[in-house]
């Protein structure tokens, strides 16, 4: 690993991954292999989440070149400096922020979307000017594959580099130092990662995840609430992120809520789910038995059916479920929905905050002010109301976590800002030496109550009456004594810009006065 890591690393000294020219480049080479090995990718993804092409497609693949083609629009503009607002004392000085990439960044891929997941992120570090060392899922081994062999066809071979392995390649790696460690998975690893980054001081973006409650008010339309909910809970097989996880509702809305769920899942899938192309299979056989093992002792409403040979668990609907139960204890990230009554709003309230912070929530409500409190008085990576996941898709939103479900964010603008650093600079010339009086030793109170005047803008405000009144006699006085000696400095061409020239017998205070002010125009 150790070798891999200076190759890249070298790679991003020779400076080659800098230039915005190159920086496009290289994601319109990304572009041209995604477009290009289109069926490859497909066929990697299909076979590894038992997804059909549509799916693939729709779910990863279209998010991935939208991506592209925003950063490709946007990162001319997003890599220039921009000036800021200056002070009174910097006014002659060019100020700006400037965006660098970062270094070498390692990012770790999850597998239940995991070409997006891997992607989506490198597209970001690589638009920001970084070297990047990709390590996919070892659990989606047909898109670990192919990003191994198309990467290297397609991009720059020494500064983007994919590593393959499992927990213990994994484990080498983060041994490493590197400049950023971005990581999509469970909060269990993302502690791990975390750790193993602290070691070198290296910041990191954590995606991780959690139980996304999904709040069914009564006053709401449960045909379309359920349908929503079906098309996220069990997309993928229940294996996203952002999925709603369980729902809090009145007891009183469940019957209805079992029913119109079963009957959107038969219109989604048909009578035999297992034969519908569209929906997915668990991962492997470690997820299949854990989900299983969560609805031990519990009400199954509809669904339960489940095919270990195939590792298929039907669209399933728990009631009444006791919140203490294993299922309501670890994150779902499967096709379960759990249904847990609660007396109202205040109460789903105070059960969401009384848990770790989620990485999505959603609420549903015709009461769009109960929506606004709900969001209002809980905490969430992020928040759909009156639907579920779709936050996901909007690249103006910085996707990430909160507390437990993660930390950091990317997409979009949010993407090139986590893999750069955002540089201050100021420069100032060499000139005007004389304004500088003020912060050079002795200090004073006289100093201090300048610095205080230029300086702060509520001192400014109550004092600046006086202080022009002061300055205005100051000029006044200087006018009239040097009217009555301009002979005595006419050969002196003062150049008002340049206080050093000025009669030497004006006063330090009247001095710095009048830099301030001629400093100003
Ligand atoms: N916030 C987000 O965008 C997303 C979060 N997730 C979360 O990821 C989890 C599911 O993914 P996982 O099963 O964790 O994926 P996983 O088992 O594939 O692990 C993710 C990555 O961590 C590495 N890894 C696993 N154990 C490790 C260890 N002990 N030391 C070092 N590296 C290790 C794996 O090699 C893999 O590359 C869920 O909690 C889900 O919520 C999943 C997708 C998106
Ligand atoms: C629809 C795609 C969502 C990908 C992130 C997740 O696992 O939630």
């Amino acid at each position: 690993m150790e070798l891999e890591v200076r190759r890249v690393r070298q790679a991003f000294l020779s400076g080659r991954s800098r230039p915005l020219r190159f920086r496009l480049q290289q994601l319109e080479a990304l572009r041209r292999m995604v477009q290009e090995r289109e069926k490859d990718i497909l066929t990697a993804i299909a076979a590894d989440l038992c997804k059909s092409e549509f799916n693939v497609y729709s779910q990863e693949v279209i998010t991935v070149l939208g991506e592209i083609d925003f950063m490709l629009e946007n990162l001319p503009e997003w890599v220039t400096a921009k000036p800021v607002k200056k002070n009174v004392l910097t006014m002659l000085d060019e100020a700006y922020i400037q965006p660098q990439p970062l270094g070498v960044v390692l990012i770790i891929g999850a597998w239940n979307y995991p070409f997006v997941l891997t992607i989506q992120p490198l597209i970001g570090a690589i638009a920001a000017g970084n070297a990047v060392i990709i390590k996919p899922s070892e659990l989606s081994e047909n898109t670990a594959k192919i990003l191994a062999k198309l990467l290297p066809q397609y991009l720059d071979q020494d500064l983007y580099i994919v590593i393959n392995g499992g927990v213990e390649e994994t484990t080498e790696l983060l041994k490493q130092r590197f400049d950023h460690i971005f990581y999509t998975g469970n909060t269990a690893v993302g502690k791990i990662v975390m750790e193993a980054a602290a070691k070198h001081l290296t910041p990191v973006t954590l995606e991780l995840g959690g139980k996304s409650p999904c709040y069914i008010d009564k006053d709401c339309d449960l045909d379309i609430v359920c349908r929503r909910i079906t098309w996220g809970k069990y997309m993928n097989c229940g294996q996203t992120c952002i999925a709603p996880d369980y729902i809090l509702c009145e007891a009183s809305l469940q019957n209805q809520i079992v029913w119109k769920i079963k009957e959107t899942v038969k219109e989604f899938y048909g009578e035999n789910i297992k034969e519908s192309p569209d929906y997915e299979r668990i991962i492997n056989l470690r997820h299949f038995k854990r989900i299983l093992s969560l609805l031990e002792g519990q009400k199954i409403a509809f669904g339960g059916e489940t095919d270990e040979a195939t590792r298929y668990i039907a669209p399933t609907v728990l009631t009444d479920v006791d919140p203490k139960t294993k299922v309501m204890q670890e994150e779902i990230f499967g096709p379960i929905l759990p249904i847990v009554p609660v007396k109202n709003v205040d109460e789903a309230i105070n059960f969401i905050n009384e848990r770790e912070k989620p990485l999505a929530l959603y609420v549903f409500s015709h009461n769009h002010k109960l929506i606004k409190r709900m969001i209002d008085e809980t905490s969430s990576g992020g928040v759909t109301g009156n639907d579920v996941i779709m936050h996901f898709t909007l690249n103006s939103f910085p996707f990430g976590g909160v507390g437990s479900s993660g930390m950091g964010a990317y997409h979009g603008k949010h993407s090139f800002d986590t893999f750069s650093h955002q540089r201050p600079c100021l420069l100032k010339s060499l000139k005007r030496e004389g304004a500088n009086k003020l912060r050079y030793p002795p200090n004073s109170q006289s100093k201090v109550d300048w610095g205080k005047f230029f300086l702060l803008k509520r001192f400014n405000k109550e004092k600046l009456g006086l202080l022009l009144l002061t300055f205005l006699g100051i000029v006044a006085a200087v006018l009239v004594k040097e009217v009555s000696s301009v002979s005595a400095w006419l050969p002196i061409v003062w150049d008002v810009r340049s206080p050093c020239a000025w009669p030497p017998h004006l006063g330090s205070e009247a001095r710095l006065c009048l830099a301030a002010t001629t400093s100003r125009k």
